[in-house]
């Protein structure tokens, strides 16, 4: 999710040419205000940067570097006179630099012991190091551009983590030996590098503005050549001075902001808020997961602590259900003796749980999340992304859609969905899964196909329907394995005749990360078949054949039929789920009626055997002969076609009685 979350940064919004850039840039302080907290639009910039530009010494590290390489060297006095004047701006940049090289006079040997004896980690400014990390974290690009020299200013990016292509610096020159073709003596530097002139730093942002579309460019430093950064027009749009390690009036007097501490920088950094919309079984489970992590202090500087939980109100002993999570912080009725953490807070109000949510995870059962996503449309942020806990789909007219269609479609999110072998109440209580959040008891794998991992969520509680009957029926295990390999295929063959998009994925499967089942469509890059191989596939449908709700209800129903007293779906899922819902009775009228509008029927036996039986056209023992139960004729109708009748009827039942309706 954070490799996700990342990504939301604001950034990347093509390139606009330099004028549009400088206009949005923040009034510049008067003399004599305060400039020490920032204004609106200070932060407004700070908080959107696409990239943060900093200055090395007396910025990130915690001297000027050539001053103490010339300490090292005993010239300190003589060179550090020259370093003030050229950072006052009484000096030009170029000849201090020229005559700080001329007085310290070094060999590479000497460079090396230097860099020995003053290793970076230990000339890093406090709260650098985490200030980049989190930029990074949130996808912003981090460049060090430095007036100093390259040869120095390397340790100091590696230990900040800033790859070497992202460090401006000056280079050395370096008299060459004839005999032994090694460097000698130091001649000068570069003078084709930018930052070794005045004006240098916007030139080098200008330079890398044209190579990427940054939108917003925020230089930090503490010197007058880190100020010119946003006085040329191509250079940065903000400029914050640093004055943690030297004040210089004239950059504080200038700056955007001007601040003592870097730590003041990273708190002022945006939080993400995360939302929950759902609070049945698996909703509070994955919130429960979620509000552990926020707590964490890692996460603290990225998220908000608190987490909303979108609760469809119902009264519970006499109480509202909101009321007793905030109080209990207990689901009482859909996740009993689970604690969901006091970070976690139940709101009844749709709208209110989403609209400042940055990351908006879906796990409401599927036939109420049309109308939630409806309900939303305008109210969610535009640079929020979603994720999608939910297994099944909704059938229109024109094919089926997937949730995170669906919420792409109404939304405007980018959606990843989060599928795998997850029995609710076994992750609520900490026990090992294959999948989500980043907790010690649920790993995550990151697939590249959504719809593959999608459309397993969905089709496999149907095959738990039939692992249901079998029980039911007292199979033993040969049985139910022989049932579960006819309905995964099933499964394979129909998500790929739905979506040939998915079908057409390239060779070649990419592990993304360790441990996560998070499912992205970025990168197109896995086989359909792989994904059946994964927790969404193979894994879920063995959880759910074996654990799940819709096997337990269905042997219920056989079980009740044999014994002379047949009892409903409706009356199975209210009895024995207390309130949670069945999805593969509804799932299974949906992929009928796809399967019927397009006269495949005979071509998914399993899906239409099980269809037959909870239609009541054929008996639960019809399972074992599942392609002669799907080839039989349908009573009263011409053709082994369902009716339409019969898949509302179906439509009612898991709808709860009432009439299928589709929103
Ligand atoms: N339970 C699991 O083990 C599990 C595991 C993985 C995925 N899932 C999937 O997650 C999704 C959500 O399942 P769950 O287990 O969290 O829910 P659930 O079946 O436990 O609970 C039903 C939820 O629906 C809500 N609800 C009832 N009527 C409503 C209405 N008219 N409008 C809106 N909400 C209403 C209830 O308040 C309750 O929160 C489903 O798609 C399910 O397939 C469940
Ligand atoms: O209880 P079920 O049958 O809805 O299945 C729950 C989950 O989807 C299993 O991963």
């Amino acid at each position: 999710m954070l490799e996700r979350i990342a990504s939301m940064s604001p950034r990347a919004a093509g390139e606009r040419p330099a004028q549009e850039r400088v206009a949005a840039a923040p009034r510049r302080p008067l003399a004599g205000e305060d400039n020490t907290r920032p204004s609106e639009r200070v932060l407004q910039l700070w908080q959107t940067a696409s990239a943060v530009c900093f200055d090395v010494d007396c910025t990130v590290a915690n001297n000027d570097q050539l001053d103490l390489l010339a300490e090292w060297m005993g010239v300190g006095q003589q060179v550090a006179a020259l370093t003030n004047s050229a950072m006052d701006g009484s000096m030009s940049l170029e000849d201090a630099l020229e005559r700080r090289l001329e007085i310290i006079n070094c060999t590479p040997a000497d460079i090396q012991a230097f860099l020995r004896a003053h290793p970076a980690e230990s000339r890093l400014v406090p709260g650098a190091k985490e200030l980049i990390e989190q930029l990074q974290s949130r996808g912003v690009a981090v460049y060090l551009i430095s007036g100093g020299f390259r040869e120095l200013c390397l340790p100091i990016a590696r230990a900040l983590g800033v790859p070497p292509a992202h460090l401006f610096a000056n280079r050395m020159n370096w008299q060459v030996d004839d005999e032994t073709g090694m460097p000698t003596k130091l001649v000068g530097f570069d003078l084709r590098e930018p930052t070794g002139h005045q004006g240098g730093k916007p030139r080098a942002i200008a330079a890398l503005r044209a190579l990427y579309p940054y939108e917003t460019v925020v230089m930090v430093g503490d010197g007058i050549t880190d100020l010119e950064a946003v006085q040329e027009s191509g250079g940065a749009d903000m400029f914050v001075g640093f004055g943690g390690i030297v004040e210089r009036p004239v950059v504080k007097a200038s700056a955007d902001w001007f601040v003592t501490s870097l730590d003041a920088l990273r708190d002022a950094l945006p939080r993400y808020r995360v939302a929950m919309i759902g609070s049945g079984a698996w909703a509070c489970t994955a919130v429960k997961m979620i509000a552990e992590n926020l707590r964490s202090p890692e996460k603290a500087a990225k998220f908000v602590r608190e987490v909303r939980m979108y609760v469809w109100e119902e009264e519970v002993d006499g109480r509202k259900l909101t009321e007793l999570i905030n109080e209990t912080h207990e689901n009482v009725k859909y996740l009993p003796g689970v604690q969901l953490g006091e970070n976690v807070v139940a709101c009844p109000d749709l709208i209110e749980t989403a609209k400042d949510a940055h990351v908006l995870v879906f796990c409401s059962p599927h036939q109420f999340i049309h109308r939630m996503v409806k309900q939303l449309s305008g109210h969610v942020r535009k640079d929020a992304i979603a994720v999608s806990l939910t297994k099944g789909m909704r059938v229109r007219p024109d094919g089926p859609q997937l949730i995170s269609e669906m919420i792409r479609k109404e939304l405007g999110l980018d959606c990843s969905v989060l599928m795998g072998a997850n029995i609710a109440a076994d992750i609520a209580r900490g026990e090992l899964s294959e999948d989500v959040f980043d907790r010690p008891y649920f790993y995550t794998q990151l697939v590249p196909d959504v719809v593959g991992a999608e459309m397993c969520g969905t089709l496999k509680n149907i095959v738990a329907l039939a692992a249901g009957f079998v029980e039911g029926l007292g199979y033993g295990p040969n049985t139910r394995a022989a049932i579960i390999r006819g309905g995964l295929d099933d499964m394979r063959r129909l998500a790929k005749a739905l979506y040939p998009t998915v079908r057409r994925a390239a060779w070649g499967y990419c592990r993304l990360r360790v441990y996560c089942i998070l499912v992205h469509f970025m990168r197109p890059a896995l086989t359909l078949d792989a994904t059946f191989f994964e927790s969404c596939g193979i894994a879920d449908l063995i959880a759910t054949c074996t654990g799940g709700r819709n096997r337990l209800v269905a042997k219920a129903f056989v079980e009740a039929q044999q014994a002379g007293q047949p009892r409903s779906f409706e009356e199975l899922e209210a009895s024995l789920l207390h309130g949670q819902k069945l999805q593969g009775v509804l799932t299974s009228q949906e992929v009928q009626e796809i399967l019927r509008r397009k006269g495949w029927e005979l071509e998914y036996p399993l899906f239409t055997a099980v269809n037959r039986i909870i239609c009541g056209h054929q008996p639960a023992s019809a399972i074992v002969h599942y392609k002669e139960a799907a080839a039989a004729p349908v009573p009263g109708s011409e053709s082994p076609s369902q009716s339409t009748d019969d898949l509302q009827r179906l439509g009612a039942i898991a709808l709860g009685g009432r009439p299928a309706a589709r929103t």
